[in-house]
């Protein structure tokens, strides 16, 4: 990595500002999933070793810049404060002269969760008297919230003008492992891209045609290929809008060389339910009123055959409505064979993906799954980060 990374500067007797990304999932006042905190204790632990005062600064959902009692980072706090088996203060603001007064108090090796950044409308808009507000709490800033680094915003971007500014453990994984997959990818290289939409995914397909040997196009997106192709979809998804799309991105996969593979088969039902009737049809032969909800078994057998002798595999987004158990055999089967791939380097590129591979409790049998869903995606449109350009230069 061509950043600084909190390994390249002393930090002992210091105050940091460390960014994370605690934006988790919530539910009646709790934390109901904590991967992306414990996804950063490796940087907090550092911090707090090397003899540094931490603290921490998150966002959590989208407040538009006013206070919400209900996305206070309090839960959030006693969650960290059981993981990491120290206390936590917590401040219910994130700058100004009572946060001062607690960071007076805290001694090295300390930890302390300021209040949810996106209170203040400053923070989405990159608002340069909040960065400094920010800034003024400590002598070095540190970004670990790969989730929100493609975000501009005062605590993931600003802030970085005016301290010292790297990268935690977090971030540098993630861009060291999405970095290498797109530029020196071990080959075979497959990239299997699925979801709901194809206007979501245009630039990272786009992107990855330039990089892969295999594409496997799955889930909703699939039905815009297949009538792109010429045939019926029936009540499948469809972005009529994208057929032509989907037609020039066959076209440049033979034209690069690139092995293209869609659904043979899909499973297709009479209603969105897990109750619905089901048959598996043909890729070509789906009725008129029946809808396409998951891939089929000689679907499945492909795409695992696929990772099987693949090398790397990227995966984004689900091969079919997984969340409901009628259709997530097509998802399930991806996952597993990625599970089962010894020898396949295997990156789950957040969001939904992610949260299919907790269902099935195969996550911890994947190589590196991303804590961004929106960031690993633009990351892999090749786009740029700010949270990432703002930091250092080794
Ligand atoms: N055949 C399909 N028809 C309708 N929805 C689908 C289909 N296949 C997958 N989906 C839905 O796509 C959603 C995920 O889409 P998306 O947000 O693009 O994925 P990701 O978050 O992984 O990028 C899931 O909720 C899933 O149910
Ligand atoms: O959860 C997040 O995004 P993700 O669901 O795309 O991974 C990040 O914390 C960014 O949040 P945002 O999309 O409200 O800026």
């Amino acid at each position: 990595m061509d950043k600084k990374s909190v390994r390249d500067i002393d930090v002992k007797g210091k105050t940091v500002f460390c960014r994370v990304d605690f934006n988790v999932p919530m539910s009646e006042g709790n934390v109901s999933d904590d991967t992306r905190i414990r996804a950063a204790l490796p940087t907090i632990q550092y911090l707090t070793e090397q003899g540094a005062k931490v603290l921490l600064a998150s966002h959590l959902g989208r407040p538009k810049g006013q206070v919400d009692e209900e996305l206070r980072l309090n839960a959030v706090a006693e969650r960290l404060q059981e993981l990491l088996g120290k206390n936590v203060v917590k401040t219910d603001e994130a700058y100004g002269d009572t946060v001062k007064a607690e960071i007076s108090k805290l001694s090295e090796g300390d930890v302390l969760l300021l209040e949810n950044v996106r209170f203040y409308p400053g923070e989405e808009k990159n608002d340069p008297e909040l960065a400094k507000a920010f800034a003024e709490l400590a002598d070095v800033y540190v970004n670990d919230a790969f989730g929100a680094a493609h975000r501009a915003h005062a605590s993931t971007a600003g802030i970085a003008e005016h301290l010292p500014a790297v990268a935690g453990f977090l971030m540098e994984k993630e861009l060291e492992v999405l970095g290498k997959a797109l530029s020196d990818p071990e080959r075979p290289f497959t990239a299997i891209i699925g979801g709901a939409k194809v206007k979501d995914k245009i630039g990272v397909i786009q992107h990855l045609l330039d990089r892969v040997d295999n594409l496997i196009i799955g889930g909703g997106l699939a039905y815009t290929f297949i009538k792109a192709q010429g045939h019926g979809v029936g009540k499948s998804l469809l972005e009529e809008d994208k057929v032509d799309l989907a037609k020039s991105f066959m076209e440049q996969a033979k034209e690069k060389g690139v092995n293209f593979y869609m659904p043979v088969d899909v499973v297709v039902a009479d209603d969105f339910s897990n109750d619905a009737n089901t048959q598996v049809v043909s890729f070509d032969s789906i009725p008129d009123e029946w809808e396409g909800l998951d891939a089929g078994p000689k679907s499945r057998e492909i795409y695992a055959d696929v990772i099987k002798k693949s090398k790397l595999v990227i995966w984004n987004g689900p091969m079919g409505v997984f969340e409901l158990d009628a259709f997530a055999n097509g998802t399930k089967a991806v996952a597993e064979a990625l599970a089962e791939a010894e020898d396949t380097y295997t990156v789950i590129g957040g969001g939904d993906s992610a949260a299919a591979a907790e269902k099935f409790k195969l996550a911890e049998k994947m190589d590196h799954i991303s804590t961004g869903g929106g960031a690993s995606l633009e990351f892999m449109e090749g786009k740029e980060l700010p949270g990432v350009t703002a930091l250092n230069d080794k």
